[in-house]
């Protein structure tokens, strides 16, 4: 017969946790033992086990609670298209119903922010010409969040603010009954110009949250805790429909095999490490490179040794200064780009590193691959993730990649 001291790390050990053995004759063993932080309690269910544990009554009220809570939302799904906006895949697309009766608003998700913010009834008219809008008037169950605003400012220094409400939100088919919901009472050129998109859903963490007094959470935060898994994947692609996945990893996505690294929130992006990269198809060398996933932002962006170790492979490449980056002939044949992430090596192909002519008809083209010096920060950005399906993993706090 085991002691209870023996069989916990027997228990602890066969369950892969950190366990002492104690020695011959030694009465007694320490343990490490990891906290989740991402574990959501739920009260009812902790009662109900405890009741059952030790043969106490359970009232039907009890067994109806976590029911609810472990047999219908464990179920819960979303899956939604999103289309680059342009030739150049700029951007991407993805339709979200906001409010009763849905008002259907086209947002660019973005896992470098974690606002969701939107063109509305309360942006100055100039502003809003051409925008989809969200009118939370005329929705039934829009509540106003009194007391709170919001004000953002993003990496290539556009910017928008406002105040705030509550509603529902749709993505994928999946509804958030009480989302905040950042109303733009002020938005800048860079967004009055893309016409194309609404605002922002912002899919990087909590702590990145810019509602003042107090930071709201995102809408896969609210989501997490009734989904299948908390995760969601990106499929993001060239020239073609892609789609956020919410809850479930559909992997008939990807030809290769999901490797999954450590994702560091703490910045409120997802930040991971590159074990090392290659170009053209060379084997990887072992220079990490950390960085964050970011759908939010177009470009690959990394230190100058690796766009100058690329671009020596492009016969005209050079720097161009009114396009403030490497451009070159459209009709080069680009080499790949290659790095590794959790013990896989994705492969950027050279199609995908020629993002556009500078200009409409033009025989210079501009690199998907750009210098990260001037950012402080490097940025696998679109051209990265359209290579790739990539994992947000909440619950395991880790990024998982695999070739597509
Ligand atoms: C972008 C973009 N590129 O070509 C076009 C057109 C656009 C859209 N357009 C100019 C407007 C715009 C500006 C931004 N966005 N959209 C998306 C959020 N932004 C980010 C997010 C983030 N994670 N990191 C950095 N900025 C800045």
């Amino acid at each position: 017969m085991q002691t209870f001291g023996a069989f916990l790390v027997s228990f602890l050990a066969a369950s892969g946790m950190a366990a002492a053995l104690p020695t011959e004759g030694q009465k007694t063993a320490s343990i490490e033992v990891a906290y989740n932080k991402n574990y959501v309690a739920h009260g009812p269910t902790a009662l109900f086990k405890a009741k059952r544990k030790y043969g106490a009554p359970i009232s039907d009220n009890l067994r109806a609670a976590v029911a609810a809570k472990h047999s219908l939302t464990k179920r819960q799904t979303g899956s939604a298209n999103t289309n680059p906006s342009d030739s150049a895949d700029d951007e991407y697309i993805t339709s979200v119903s906001i409010g009763t009766p849905a008002q259907v608003l086209p947002l660019d998700f973005d896992t470098g922010s974690s606002d969701l913010w939107v063109f509305s009834s309360e942006t100055p008219k100039s502003s809003a010409s051409g925008h989809v809008t969200y009118s939370p008037s005329k929705s039934s169950t829009a509540k106003k969040l009194s007391g709170s605003t919001w004000s953002i400012e993003y990496g290539d220094k556009s910017s928008s603010s406002g105040d705030v409400y509550t509603d529902v939100v749709t993505i994928g088919g999946f509804s958030v009954k009480t989302q905040a919901v950042e109303s733009a009472t002020k938005v800048s050129t860079q967004f009055v110009q893309d016409t194309v998109i609404s605002g922002l859903v912002g899919l990087g963490f909590d702590i990145g949250n810019q509602v003042s007094p107090r930071p709201q959470k995102t809408w896969f935060s609210n989501a997490a805790s009734s989904l299948a898994e908390p995760l969601f994947t990106a499929d993001l692609r060239h020239q073609e429909t892609g789609s956020y996945n919410f809850g479930f990893i559909d992997t008939s996505l990807a030809k290769g095999t999901i490797g999954y690294t450590p994702a560091d929130g703490s910045e409120g992006y997802w930040g991971f490490t590159a074990t090392g990269y290659s170009v053209g198809g060379a084997k990887l060398n072992r220079n990490s490179i950390t960085g964050i996933a970011d759908t939010g932002t177009t470009l690959l962006l990394l230190p100058d040794n690796i766009v100058d170790a690329y671009y020596n492979n492009v016969e005209s490449a050079q720097y161009d200064d009114s396009q403030e980056g490497v451009v070159f002939d459209c009709d080069e044949d680009l080499p790949s780009f290659s790095f590794g992430v959790g013990g896989q090596t994705i492969t950027i192909s050279g199609d995908l590193l020629n993002l556009t002519p500078i200009e409409e008809g033009s025989s210079t083209c501009f690199g998907g691959l750009q210098s990260s010096s001037d950012i402080g920060i490097n940025i696998f950005g679109d051209v990265a993730l359209k290579a790739a399906l990539v994992v947000f993993d909440l619950g395991n706090e880790r990024l998982g990649w695999a070739q597509k």
